[in-house]
């Protein structure tokens, strides 16, 4: 990069900054991180001017390749320079390029000479337009007709996109590709004014690096820096191009738009580089987070080591806002430093801008008089500072001036527009310059980076892990990272939702404010790799928790819109039911009712069952004879024991918050110093294993009923991450109706988030092989399960049954594929059976992409009435006979226990139960 030296001239520069080297240095590192890239994911490519229709992806790589071909060439250019020891040679070297290779160059000079493209246009349809100079006659700008110092954008007129080609929101890096195959507003338009020859333009002019050095009193007015359209001050130097022919789509399309309409469309439509569209999306969301920040062009560089070349001042927080519509004549770039939409004119409209490039306060200072004469004149009574100082103006009127580090000229570039305000030099000063195509590499490049980094997160988020690669890479360029601290309300309960977050690093905490009171009840902890913000998403718009900002260091999330959500993510089984709190409010209520009993208030009518731990006791509540409940007792010292105390407190938490209709609920629990009771709903049917036992074995439609209703109820636990680890016959119980629920949950466990556990538990018949070899497992292990439950309702007998535990892990080691299955299982049952009980935990139906609704899909359900399951109206095949509230006819009876009373345990270690 060369100092661009203005003598209290003009020169446009795209965006200013200094220092001798650092475009070499620049383009190096840029195409270092790019060609990276590029062979991360090599494609055969070359730039194409228009766009192709492939998706984003190759789109993106036809520009790494283009890109790195420019790479090389300059590393040839410095090559050449390392050999000559002239420094005109040198500077010739770079004058011949440009400072850029010679492919691109070669192809603005295309550009050049087709002028602007919207992206969908057909190449007649440019020439329609009248826009594109026929080949051949393409004007090429000589040194005669073309200087460094005024922009003059009118000699290119941009026409306004048609809507509904620029209404399609690209993906951040196609953006940045796109970009690249549009001219640079400026350089293609560097004009002198005709009565003024240019002085400094001593070689050609396509080099933007040219130095420049002169009085600071030789400052003309139309020495500007950079300048925003002519047109909008004086007829233009060329004539318009004509418009296009009535009737064309080009036609259709140029509207001599207002100004204000012109900056609308353009700011909602044009291709925006990555950067300024992040911005448009945390304007939206402004109100609900406030403290975001995000990859600014300054991150960018401070990415290539140029923080100490370019002081970029920018640590003022800046709010920035999308424009307005607005009717009056003027656009007004301006924003206040207290962030409200103000406009310098007093009309309304603010280009927006993105974050940390320019502090706002610069722009929104204004000179009392508003008079540039004045102003530029006080302005050069004062000292002449080392740095320079720059004058801001829009249409004759002053804006601000500039001085010390401050960046400039970004709009055009970012926007693709024509200069927005006009940039005079009034001292002498040096401006450092990054050149527009440098300036995007640097843009894509971090987008590139930004890319790879998201994706490789979302592919260790448990959620995302089955989503194909292209998916993920959609979503990482739609994702935005913000950053919140300590306390903050990343979201707010009540408050309209139109984003979803993933947990990137830190803690959150999750709270509901109740209906009657003001207080916030804390409800669960989240942290990387977790989601939260579906259910506005989903539901009516509305937050329905608070979340806070928990970890001292912070909290970052990446961000997606509702388009993404709804296009990419909302069909995922467990997005669906991750956090259902409504039935965990609901049962949290249920709970409050037996707020007040006590175990002296329960009266035993009769023994239900016995279990490892005690027995179950059917009980009344004192004074209420209209319902009944199951009271499960068990031993302190057997639960010691066992070592099952964690196992214990599991089963409490579990049970006391599912409301699922296919699990027993857990009321209330209570203990003393001999055991723990778990007061639960009693389901006076009996267990399912006693009528299999009675009948031998059942149907396929009464066997896919039962199995049916274990779905459900694993449905419910696995959306939760939760693995039951125990089904048998003996753990399902009939209500009254006849439904099953499951009951028993000694040991489920809540896993973490793509979690694995290796506790070896359960039932021998039904354990999966992981479970035996300790390979780790999760809730696959149900499913294996499941297709065991199966096998057993339809046979009487579970398939992999030894004499022993030793002999039937054999058994089950030697796979499902060595049973065999005897003719009542029908080919659609055992078929599920065999996809159910693959060795290959992730191979099991259930287990994969399309979750447990690929069982319910799978043929031997075909024709089941599901919808009637969970809306209980489905009638059971067999029904209990359970004549009262007090009945346990379906029970077998069972003896005093003989072993007497536990000794005490007052150890301390079941307080929380
Ligand atoms: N809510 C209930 N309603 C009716 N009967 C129940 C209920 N809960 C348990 N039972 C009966 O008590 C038996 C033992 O209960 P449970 O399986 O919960 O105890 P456990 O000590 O965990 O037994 P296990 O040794 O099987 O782990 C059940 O098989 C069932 O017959
Ligand atoms: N539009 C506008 N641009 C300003 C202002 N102050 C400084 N600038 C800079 O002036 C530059 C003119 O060229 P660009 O439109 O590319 O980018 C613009 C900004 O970087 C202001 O108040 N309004
Ligand atoms: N309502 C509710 N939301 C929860 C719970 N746990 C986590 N969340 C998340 O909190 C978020 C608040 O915003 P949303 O309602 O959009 O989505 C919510 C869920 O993603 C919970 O138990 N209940």
């Amino acid at each position: 990069m060369k100092i661009k030296h203005y003598p209290g001239k003009a020169v446009d520069a795209s965006l200013s900054l200094d220092n001798d080297s650092a475009m070499g240095a620049l383009y190096e590192a840029n195409w270092l991180q790019a060609h990276h890239q590029h062979h991360r994911a090599p494609t055969q490519s070359t730039l194409s001017r228009q766009p192709s229709n492939a998706g984003s992806s190759s789109f993106l790589l036809d520009g790494i390749s283009a890109l790195s071909k420019y790479q090389m060439t300059l590393e040839n250019i410095r090559r050449l320079e390392q050999q000559a020891q002239d420094k005109r040679i040198v500077s010739a070297i770079k004058e011949l390029n440009g400072y850029r290779p010679s492919a691109l160059q070669h192809h603005q000079q295309q550009q050049l000479d087709n002028g602007w493209v919207a992206e969908e246009e057909t190449e007649a349809e440019e020439e329609q337009l009248g826009e594109k100079p026929k080949t051949g006659n393409a004007p090429t700008p000589t040194a005669a007709n073309v200087n460094h110092y005024v922009v003059d954008p009118t000699e290119r007129q941009r026409l306004p996109r048609p809507r509904q080609q620029l209404s399609v929101k690209p993906p951040s890096l196609r953006r940045s590709q796109t970009m690249l195959q549009h001219p640079p507003p400026s350089y293609v338009t560097l004009r002198a004014p005709k009565s003024k020859p240019a002085q400094h333009n001593s070689s050609n002019s396509s080099s933007a690096y040219s130095t420049f050095s002169s009085a600071a009193e030789d400052r003309q007015p139309e020495r500007v820096i950079c300048q925003q359209p002519l047109r909008l001050l004086q007829p233009p130097t060329e004539p318009p191009p004509p418009p296009p022919t009535a009737g064309s789509k080009a036609a259709r399309a140029f509207k001599p738009l207002s100004r204000s309409q012109t900056s609308v469309q353009r700011y909602a439509t044009i291709r925006m580089p990555n950067h300024s569209a992040s911005f448009c999306r945390a304007t939206a969301r402004a109100a609900e987070t406030p403290d975001i920040r995000r990859h600014s062009l300054e991150e960018a560089l401070q990415g290539l080591q140029l923080e100490e070349q370019l002081p970029v001042a920018a640590t003022e927080p800046v709010v920035s806002r999308q424009p307005e519509r607005h009717t009056s004549r003027h656009i007004s770039p301006g924003a206040s430093s207290n962030g409200s939409a103000k406009d310098l004119n007093g009309e309304g409209f603010c280009i927006p801008r993105p974050r940390l490039i320019v502090p706002v306060h610069t722009y929104a200072r204004r000179r009392r008089t508003g008079n540039l004469k004045e102003q530029s004149a006080n302005a050069q009574e004062e000292d002449v500072t080392s740095d320079g100082r720059v004058e801001v103006s829009r249409e004759g009127k002053y804006l601000s001036t500039l001085s010390g580090a401050k960046v400039l000229g970004e709009l055009a570039i970012l926007y693709n527009c024509q200069r927005t305000a006009t940039i005079t030099a009034i001292t002498e000063c040096n401006l450092w310059a990054i050149e527009r195509q440098c300036f995007q590499t640097i843009m894509m490049r971090t987008g590139l980076i930004r890319q790879a980094e998201y994706t490789d997160f979302l592919k260790s988020v448990p959620i995302f892990k089955d989503l194909a690669e292209d998916t993920l890479i959609k979503i990482s360029d739609v994702l935005e990272e913000t950053h919140y601290q300590r306390g903050d309300y990343i979201v707010r309960q009540g408050a309209r939702g139109d984003t979803f977050f993933i947990i990137s690093k830190g803690k959150v905490r999750v709270t509901i404010k109740q209906q009657d009171t003001q207080e916030e009840k804390f409800i669960r902890m989240l942290g990387k790799g977790d989601f939260f913000g579906e259910k506005a998403l989903q539901g009516d718009d509305l937050r329905t928790a608070n979340i806070i900002c928990e970890s001292p260091e912070g909290v970052s999330c990446l961000v997606i819109d509702r388009e993404t959500f709804n296009q990419l993510i909302s069909s995922l089984d467990e997005i669906k039911h991750r956090y259902d709190d409504e039935g965990a409010m609901e049962r949290r209520k249920i709970n409050e009712e037996f707020r007040d009993i006590n175990l002296t208030d329960l009266r035993v009518i009769a023994t239900l069952g016995v279990g490892g731990f005690g027995r179950v006791e059917l009980v009344q509540v004192n004074g209420d004879n209209s319902r009944s409940f199951a009271l499960k007792q068990m031993k302190k010292s057997q639960i010691v024991e066992t070592r099952q105390q964690q196992h214990i407190m599991s089963e409490k938490e579990i049970m006391g918050e599912a409301n699922c209709q296919f699990i027993v609920k857990l009321f209330k629990t209570f203990k003393d110093k001999k055991y723990l009771y778990m007061l639960m709903e009693s389901c006076l049917g009996g267990e399912l294993w006693t009528i299999l036992r009675d009948k031998g074995n059942f149907d396929d439609a009464t066997t896919r009923f039962y199995t049916a209703c274990v779905v459900e109820a694993f449905d419910y636990l696995h959306s939760r991450n939760i693995i039951y680890r125990d089904l048998k016959p003996e753990n399902l119980l009939l209500d009254e109706k006849g439904y099953v629920k499951l009951v028993d949950f000694g040991f489920a466990k809540k896993l973490q988030t793509g979690r694995k556990t290796w506790t070896f538990c359960g039932t021998p018949e039904y354990v999966a092989p992981e479970v035996i070899l300790n390979r780790g497992h999760d809730i696959s292990a149900d499913y294996w399960s499941l297709g065991v439950l199966m096998f057993e309702l339809l046979t009487g007998t579970p398939p992999f049954t030894g004499s022993d535990p030793m002999r039937t892990y054999n058994i089950i080691l030697k796979g499902i594929d060595a049973i065999e299955f005897p003719r009542n299982i029908t080919r659609n049952a055992s078929n599920l059976i065999k996809k159910l009980c693959r060795d290959n935990p992730a191979e099991r139906l259930g287990y994969q992409r399309g979750g447990i609704s690929e069982i319910q899909k799978h043929k031997w359900f075909d024709g089941f009435y599901w919808w009637g399951l969970q809306n209980r109206s489905l009638e059971p095949p067999i029904k209990p006979s359970v004549k009262s509230v007090v009945d346990t006819a379906n029970f077998d009876e069972y003896p005093p226990d003989p072993e007497g009373p536990p000794p005490d345990d007052v150890s301390g270690w079941d307080k929380d139960f």
